[in-house]
């Protein structure tokens, strides 16, 4: 018997003007995917799910419909075809969820990471972690009905990741300016990935596309340059905070709260409906994340909601 625990932490997808081609991961708080490896073969199938903690019985137990399971199965089809490595045992699953689902933390995309980190290392790191990404990717399209990478990429690889394609696969990571902190605050409601995908425009007019493809190349620029007022004008998104922000409540005013405490800028994390805003030092961030949490207090929801501050996550998912 082997055994061995992964880790992958929330990532924020879209930041802002990115919609689905670029995220970053912050370094807590995370999922944890803990893989036992037998000889025997148990069930018909090599992976099982043993146990899964911190979900409220909201996860299914079945390995072909859990982000975690789905992606080491994944993963051991790809090694036996192009590593030559013909996995005969079993692998017994158990998930410890601390993101909480449909955040907009990526949540699935934490659990998918976790568990590939953690089925390479028990294997022999046949694979790098530019080919989990692959799987990870596959994961979400479990999870969400959409292949989006802009979680998955950089819950695997950390700091922040472009997608300049998906077909094929080209990822760029982007390190983070030294002094960048993310405020992150979860309301407690719910907003699925799927539905709040489901509520965006299949066509933009070529005004919305310029605006938004100069952002996402000014907020790049702002980040390998560690200009904090450039990344800060960057953080504007015409295409997916229009339609999305009426399903968060308090939105507008936990947005102006943000920005009146000092933040560079404010988003909608990933689709909701947590919130996410830069700042260029810890004290800012922290300042800015309590008065976002005040707000969502005092809107009309009256939301109840949690709070991290976090420099960007430089490792990625690894081994604990
Ligand atoms: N292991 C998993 N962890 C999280 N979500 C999962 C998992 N497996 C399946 N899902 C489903 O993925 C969907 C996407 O939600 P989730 O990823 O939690 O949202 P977000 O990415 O906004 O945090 C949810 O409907 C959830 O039930
Ligand atoms: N690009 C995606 C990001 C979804 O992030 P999640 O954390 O809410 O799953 C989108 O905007 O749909």
């Amino acid at each position: 018997m082997k055994t061995v625990k992964g880790f992958a932490s929330a990532t924020v997808g879209n930041v802002a003007c990115g919609f689905d081609v670029l995220g970053f991961a912050i370094t807590e708080p995370g999922d944890e995917v803990i893989l036992t490896l037998s000889d025997r073969a148990h069930t018909d199938s090599p992976v099982s799910i043993s146990a899964i903690t911190g979900d409220g019985g909201a996860l299914p137990l079945d390995p072909k419909k859990n982000t975690s399971s789905f992606v080491v199965l994944k993963f051991l089809e790809y090694i036996r075809a192009h590593k030559q490595i013909d996995f005969t045992g079993h692998i017994s699953l158990e998930l410890r969820k601390h993101l909480p689902l449909s955040s907009g933390m990526g949540s699935s995309a934490a659990s998918a990471a976790a568990a590939l980190i953690a089925a390479n290392e028990l294997m022999g790191l046949p694979c790098s972690k530019m080919e989990l990404v692959h799987f990870a990717i596959e994961g979400e399209r479990v999870a969400c009905g959409s292949a989006h990478a802009d979680n998955a990429a950089p819950a695997i690889l950390g700091n922040f990741v472009l997608i300049r394609s998906y077909t094929p696969l080209d990822l760029i990571t982007i390190p983070s300016p030294e002094h960048l902190y993310c405020s992150l605050v979860h309301p407690h409601t719910e907003l699925r990935t799927a539905y709040a995908r489901s509520v965006l425009p299949q066509e933009i007019s070529l005004k919305t596309a310029t605006q938004q493809w100069g952002n996402v190349g000014a907020l790049v620029t702002g980040l390998l340059t560690s200009d904090y007022d450039l990344i800060g004008r960057s953080l504007v998104d015409v295409i997916a905070e229009p339609k999305r922000a009426p399903l968060i409540p308090g939105f507008f005013e936990v947005k102006q709260a943000a920005l009146d405490s000092g933040a560079l800028g404010c988003s909608i994390a990933g689709s909701g409906p947590s919130i996410f805003a830069f700042s260029s030092s810890e004290k800012t961030a922290l300042a800015v994340g309590n008065a976002m949490k005040e707000a969502f207090l005092h809107s009309k929801a009256h939301l109840q909601s949690d709070m991290w501050v976090s420099p960007i996550c430089k490792e990625g998912a690894r081994i604990l």
